[in-house]
């Protein structure tokens, strides 16, 4: 089933075409990921998905077109450019903070993920006080946070050590069993062979079908 489906869509500024025709479908489950050099469009095609940005073409999510004004046609996990996070609380505030957003969340999942990605040594220290490579693994845990069926990860390895980059393989792996679809942007190309089920090139704006 197709969960989501981009059609023609472009995207310019003043007399720049950061995006060109660009079209893809991507079915429920996958692991779809966009592979591209820095600066090719990555970064706005998920911001489109999301409906962040105007965009013109045909953007759709659970076969319901989005836009800014009408984002989110079902729950996303989002880590998009740097983590959204709140340096003066702890790692384990600033997850309970969603679940503020969404009561479905269970607070056991927090421990959890804490756990996992191993920020639960220093319980008390504030995110201010966290390595880069920290807080990349605390905004991956907001995106996992919650049990939204689609997932939308902007260069998740980045900052991360190889022993994370393996751990963060191993749970995008048994989301993906559980049923979650990712979108994810990369230019990690080792990352990718590790997890993509569908794989496309973003190439100068514009996408070009991989496997
Ligand atoms: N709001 C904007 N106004 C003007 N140009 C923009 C805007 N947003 C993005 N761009 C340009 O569009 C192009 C694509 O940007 P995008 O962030 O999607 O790249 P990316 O593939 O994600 O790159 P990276 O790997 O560096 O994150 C870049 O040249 C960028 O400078």
């Amino acid at each position: 089933m197709t969960l989501i489906e981009l059609q023609q869509v472009r995207k310019t500024t003043g007399r720049q075409e950061l995006l060109h025709d660009v079209s893809l479908v991507v079915n429920q489950g996958e692991i779809a990921t966009l592979e591209g050099i820095n600066g090719s469009g990555k970064t706005l095609i998920l911001r489109a998905i999301l409906g962040l940005i105007t965009v013109q073409g045909t953007v759709k999510v659970a076969e319901q077109l989005v836009t800014p004004a009408a984002a989110y046609p079902i729950k996303a996990g989002i880590l998009i450019e740097n983590p959204s996070l709140i340096t003066d609380f702890t790692a384990s505030k600033n997850l309970e903070l969603l679940t503020k957003l969404d009561p479905e969340i269970d607070p056991q999942q927090i421990t959890e993920l804490l756990a996992y990605f191993d920020l639960n040594r220093f319980p008390k220290q504030k995110v201010r006080k966290f390595s880069l490579g920290m807080k990349q693994k605390l905004g991956i845990a907001q995106a996992l946070l919650g049990q939204n069926p689609l997932i939308v990860l902007d260069e998740p390895t980045n900052a991360l050590d190889q022993e994370s980059i393996t751990k963060l393989v191993q749970i995008i792996q048994d989301y993906h069993q559980q049923g979650t679809t990712f979108v994810i942007a990369s230019h990690d190309r080792d990352f990718i062979e590790q997890v993509a089920t569908q794989r496309f090139r973003v190439q100068t704006g514009t996408v070009v079908y991989e496997k």
